[in-house]
């Protein structure tokens, strides 16, 4: 046989949204950049397979076959589903699987080998590229289906274009099923979109489960010797991380420990909101709330980290905490032209300077906040004080040195916000056009929480339907549409497919949450579906918005909790209605998932509200 070879942010400027649907899955803030698509790898790869069509001619011919321009992006159906569970029968495939290892399935045993499913174990660094990540927008699918490979969907057709800028991969899952296969330039990934299929990829995870391998992010790091935190940690390292970051974070009841924080961060927000509503011509209208509540979930993880205000929700933002804000815009704008543009342009064009400064600008602002609580602290200490909080907690732990404390700040940071305000204007939007559920939620509230004092962290437990619409906030718009996960320690198996190790999976999250399977009239915004005795069962992996298992969300709690109090805040003191001129939002990816316009919104003070 001859063996083959070959090769949040939500206000980007119009300018780059044409650009961002190449983001697609990035994750949250950012936190899935891809390795630098355009650029030179780093490491030699050994013998991968650029795609199964180049592969297949050059296996028949023996003649070299070019690889695809890297830009090029396409999504070929797996050979029929073998997945029991996901189909309950066994699918029949004339085609000669080439691509595909046969494990268990009879029709696929023997035709072909291990290394022909997506070529030879690749490094991890093909793990973390785009590709899978990235959705067909320029490209063509093709389905490997049963039968002769044939062109699906040409280059430059309505369907790849559209699903891109509105699909979030659920128009592939339509086309594909649950399981298929995409590559975007040289890096191939398999797409998976069924919560069955997620659960036997999730439940075969080790002890250091690997996201993407965050190039560009480590890049900087490693250009400005500066630690890794979370997100760019990898293996034993970042275990130990997560094991320091996890305490006084993770538990429900540790997360309660910031509720008076949190408290005081949203007083402010409702300062701030009364004071725009009031300057508005109706006198009610907010416009642009995700701005507004943006600046609310900055100011909050701040003053958990740094255990220090910085003043996001004044009326004039300090000059230093501005420059941060700018500094957070323009990293995530210029990585995405460090991401597209190749390697050699860094020495000639401006962005790839802009993003190494930015990323400067925003761990110099975090050092400058730490050093400064440092000093504080240590006369608390001296004068026999106790000090508490978060950053206390890091530094007093003696587990992490300073520097590990400044990059693990600096990345729980950028991780805290956009996720967290784009869930609550979502929540805030579909409140407002159904005043059905918003009166529930409201006498709801009423029945909890006695009119002269504000809704606190001991009451969320008794109020489910305030839990339900975020619950449903994040199916409709799960703020992270796309995750991935590579397995370098080990192949995987999936079904009677055998995947070998450092292939990227990509989960297609959003895909999952509005899979009508799963969840009845999926684009209606239905939270009574969360509610006990209420809406059907659904699969446990069928929305899973904080990712799974170790790796999942470390800010889950403080997210959670920092949305519950500021929604019920804001419905005990007003009643939230669209937008009279009646503005139809709908949600783009911009790393995170986003609004593809403004949400304004009126605010309706409700009578006797605290
Ligand atoms: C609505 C709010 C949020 C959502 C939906 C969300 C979602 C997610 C998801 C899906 C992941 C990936 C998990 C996985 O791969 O299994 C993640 C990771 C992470 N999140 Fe969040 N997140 C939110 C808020 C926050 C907040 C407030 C913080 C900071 C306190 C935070 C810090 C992180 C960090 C540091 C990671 C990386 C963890 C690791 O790699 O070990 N997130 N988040």
């Amino acid at each position: 046989m001859p063996t083959c070879s070959g090769g949040a942010f939500p206000r980007l400027p119009a300018a780059l949204a044409s650009l961002s649907p190449a983001l697609r899955g990035l994750g949250h803030v950012g936190s899935w950049l891809p390795a630098d698509a355009g650029g030179q790898a780093s490491t030699r790869l050994p013998v991968a397979p650029r795609s199964v069509f180049a592969r297949r001619a050059a296996c028949g011919t023996g003649v070299a076959v070019p690889p695809p321009p890297p830009a090029t992006t396409r999504e070929e159906r797996l050979p029929a589903v073998t997945n029991p569970a996901e189909s309950g029968r066994r699918l029949r495939c004339s085609q000669s699987p080439r691509e595909i290892v046969p494990r268990a399935s009879p029709q696929l045993r023997g035709m072909g080998t291990r290394a022909s499913l997506l070529g030879p174990p690749q490094p991890p660094r093909v793990g973390s590229a785009p590709q899978g990540l990235w959705p067909a927008w320029v490209g063509w699918k093709a389905p490997l289906g049963c039968g002769p490979v044939q062109i699906h969907l040409q280059r430059g057709a309505q369907l790849p274009l559209r699903d891109a800028l509105g699909g979030h991969g659920l128009m592939s899952r339509r086309i594909y099923g649950p399981i298929w296969k995409s590559t975007f330039g040289h890096y191939e990934n398999i797409n998976i979109g069924s919560p069955v299929v997620l659960e036997q990829l999730l439940r075969q995870e080790g002890k250091y489960p690997m996201r993407s391998d965050m190039a560009l992010w480590k890049e900087h790091r490693d250009t400005r010797h500066l630690p890794y935190g979370p997100f760019t940690e990898e293996g034993e390292r970042w275990y130990r991380l997560r094991q320091v970051l996890n305490k006084r974070l993770l538990k429900p009841s540790e997360a309660v420990l910031y509720a008076d924080a949190i408290g005081e961060v949203v007083s402010d927000l409702m300062v701030r909101l009364r004071d725009e509503r009031s300057r508005s011509p109706s006198g009610v209208l907010v416009g642009d709330v995700a701005n507004l509540l943006y600046r609310f979930a900055l100011e909050g993880i701040s003053y958990i980290l740094f255990e220090t205000r910085i003043g996001c929700l004044k009326q004039q933002v300090p000059a230093e905490t501005q420059r941060f804000i700018d500094s957070i815009n323009l990293m995530f704008k210029n990585s995405i032209f460090a991401t597209v543009l190749p390697r050699w342009s860094r020495k000639v064009l401006p962005f790839w300077d802009r993003y190494l400064d930015s990323w400067d600008t925003i761990f110099a602002f975090g050092k400058t906040l730490i050093d400064r609580k440092m000093v504080e602290l240590e006369g608390q200490v001296e004068r026999g004080k106790e000090v508490s909080g978060y950053l206390s907690y890091l530094l007093a732990s003696g587990r992490l040195s300073l520097d590990e404390v400044y990059g693990s700040v600096a990345e729980l940071l950028l991780a805290g916000v956009d996720t967290t305000s784009n869930t609550l204007s979502w929540a805030l939007y579909h409140l407002s056009r159904d005043l059905g559920i918003q009166e529930t939620l409201y006498q709801e509230l009423k029945a909890v929480v006695p009119a002269n004092r504000f809704p606190g962290a001991e009451d969320i437990p008794k109020m489910p339907m305030l839990r339900a619409v975020i619950k449903e906030t994040l199916r409709v718009y799960p703020v992270v549409p796309t995750n991935a996960r590579v397995f370098y320690e080990k192949d995987i198996v999936i079904g009677d497919y055998l995947f070998p190790k450092n292939t990227l999976f990509v989960l297609a999250h959003y895909a999952m949450s509005h899979d009508e399977t799963y969840f009845p009239e999926p684009e209606r915004f239905l939270p009574q579906r969360w509610l006990r005795g209420h809406g059907s069962p659904h699969h446990p992996f069928s929305s899973i918005p904080f990712g799974y298992g170790v790796r999942a969300c470390v800010g889950r709690r403080i997210a959670e909790l920092e949305m519950h109090l500021a929604l019920a805040r804001i419905i005990q003191a007003f009643e939230v209605r669209p937008d009279p001129r009646g503005v139809e939002v709908t949600s783009v990816s911009r790393i995170v998932l986003v609004a593809d316009k403004p949400i304004n919104l009126e605010f309706i003070a409700r009578p006797g509200a605290p």
